[in-house]
Parts: C-alpha cells; structure tokens; sequence
C-alpha cells in the first residue's frame, strides 16, 4: 500500500482571490491507496462523518476516473470538511500524488494540478486550482489558466478554525460580480506587495499585501465574529489577517516570536463572542509526499 501526506493549505491570502496559495506545515490529510478492480473509499478521522464515501461524490473518486487509476482509497483526514483549510483538495491532491505513482502515469507535480482540481468541481461546481496546487507543489503558488508558479516561501502564520460551518459553494455565491477600479489599483498593488514579500521571507510585507476590500467584505458576514478576531490579532502583532480560502478559518501572518500570543488572542475573541475554535500555530510547507 502506498501512503502520500498532504497538507492543508490557504487559498486567496485576501489579495489573490481564486489565484493564490500556500501549503500549511500542519494540518494534512494522510492517505492510503492499493490498486484494485474499482474505486472504493474509506475515510475516518476529522469531520468523517460529513465526507461521502461514494466515488461520485468525494473528491478522490474523480481524481481516479481522471487517471483512469481505480484503487482502494483510505483517507484519514487532518483537518474537518468546510473549514476554508483546503480540506476537500487537501484528499484530491494525496491521491493525484498517489495515483499517478501507484500506475506509473508519469505526470509532473503541475500535470497533476488541473486533474486533482477535478475533485473540487465536484464538490464546490468550480474546478478551483488554489488549493491543489500548493497542496501538490508546496510552499506559494499562484494558479491561473497558463500554470502553476511556485516559490518556496517561510513565513509564520496562525490558522484559527472556529466552529461555524461555511460550505464553499455558499461562499462563492456572496461573492461581488464587479468592482470598481479603485478596488482593482489596491488589489494590483496588495497581490504585487505579497508575492514580493514571499520572494523575500518578509512577514511584514505578505501581512500587509493579505489587505482586500472586494470579497473579504462580502464574506466576512458569513463568520461571527471575524471583525473581532481580525482587530485582536493585529493588536496582538500579526502583520496581516483575512480569511483563508472560503472561510470560516481566519488566517493570520505574522514574526516567529508573535506567533504563540496572536494564536492565543484570536481563540479569546472568539471565545468572547461565544464561538468555540481550534487554533494552528503553523508556517508555509512542503507539497504532498509519498511514504
Ligand atoms: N475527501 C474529501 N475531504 C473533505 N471533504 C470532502 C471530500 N470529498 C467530498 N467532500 C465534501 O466537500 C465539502 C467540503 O469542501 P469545501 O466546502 O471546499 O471545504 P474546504 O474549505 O474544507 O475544502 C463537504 O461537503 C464534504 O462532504
Ligand atoms: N478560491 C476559493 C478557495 C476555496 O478554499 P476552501 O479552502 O474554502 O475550499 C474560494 O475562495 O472560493
């Protein structure tokens, strides 16, 4: 049986909607694959009891139709369905990983973005490459219709998943259709500010580049309490925060030795507002890998 490990990950940082990326150092999903006559799926751990085991309707199955590549699929998840943490990719890109080692298929790590980005259309009815791809490559990516840019970036970051429920599709849907060309100028800038603050291992200047006034906005009325968290972390010294992904996990960047108090503040806030969470004390990370 072949094992891959692949991480969560944060998709939009705020200025990089649908388009940027980052592999999590922690949480990931581990899972296992065996080849056989068709594709069966098992899934336990974090939030199992949400994740269908039927081929049509989790991720993985269509990454194995993609590959032609049917399988006994174990998924032990890491991190809870609907948490804006990549959950659903985070399965899709283990078993693109998997599957194309498993039959030999010979893909490349950005080949097999597009296929586990299959995965997603199934369960969000957008076929987003922001997920997979740091999930498969690693460190920051930036996903358009050409590929898949990479860069190993190391910055520190505190993911806190509070116990509210936001489906990604909903999240899309509140979504704004235009923006003015204000908003457009500020987002250049904040997406160039952030991919140069990667380059550069900058906290500061991928904190501030984090800053966006089209879709956070809209989805930040989706999360109790996010304005509260937002504010208190900042105060407690994170450089930038915004939702990660689809929400409802709020994401902070931030210096090494800030770390452990913006991670306890942002639980305190939601906390007062009467939401329970969890919290990631985490950084960039690798890609998926095989055991
Ligand atoms: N392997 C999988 N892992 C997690 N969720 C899955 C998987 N396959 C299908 N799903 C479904 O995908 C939805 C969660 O995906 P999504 O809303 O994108 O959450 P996330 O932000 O965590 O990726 C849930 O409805 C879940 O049942
Ligand atoms: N770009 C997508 C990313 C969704 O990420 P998820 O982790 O919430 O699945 C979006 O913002 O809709």
């Amino acid at each position: 049986m072949l094992t891959v490990r692949a991480p969560a990950t944060s998709a939009n940082l705020g200025s990089g909607f649908d388009v940027f990326g980052v592999a999590l150092e922690r949480p990931a999903d581990v899972v296992r694959l065996e080849k056989a006559d068709r594709v069966t799926i098992e899934v336990t751990g974090a939030g199992s009891q949400y994740i269908p085991e039927d081929p049509d309707k989790n991720t993985v199955g269509a990454v194995a139709d993609a590959l032609d590549a049917p399988a006994r699929i174990q998924i032990d998840k890491g991190v809870r369905p609907a948490s804006g943490l990549g959950s659903s990719a985070a399965s899709a890109a283990a078993a693109a990983v998997g599957l194309n080692e498993l039959y030999d298929r010979g893909y490349s790590r950005e080949e097999l973005v597009p296929i586990a980005a299959k995965g997603e259309a199934v369960v969000s009815g957008d076929a987003h490459d922001d997920n997979v791809a740091p999930s498969i490559m690693g460190g920051f990516t930036i996903a358009t219709d050409k590929g898949v840019t990479q860069v190993d970036a190391d910055i520190p970051l505190v993911a806190c998943l509070p116990d509210i429920v936001v489906s990604t599709r909903d999240a899309r849907n509140v979504v704004p259709e235009t923006a003015r060309v204000d908003q457009m100028v500020e987002t250049v800038g904040n997406a160039a500010s952030l991919t140069t603050g990667m380059h550069r291992d900058d906290p500061e200047l991928v904190g501030r580049g984090m800053h966006d006034t089209v879709v956070t906005p809209a989805r930040a009325k989706l999360i109790d309490g996010y304005e509260q968290v937002r504010e208190a972390a900042i105060a407690a010294g994170a450089t930038g925060v915004t939702i990660s992904g689809a929400g409802p996990t709020v994401i902070a960047a931030c210096a090494e030795e800030d770390r452990r108090k913006i991670a306890s503040t942002m639980l305190d806030a939601f906390s007062e507002r009467g939401v329970d969470a969890r919290v990631y004390q985490t950084r960039i990370g690798r890609g998926a890998e095989i055991f």
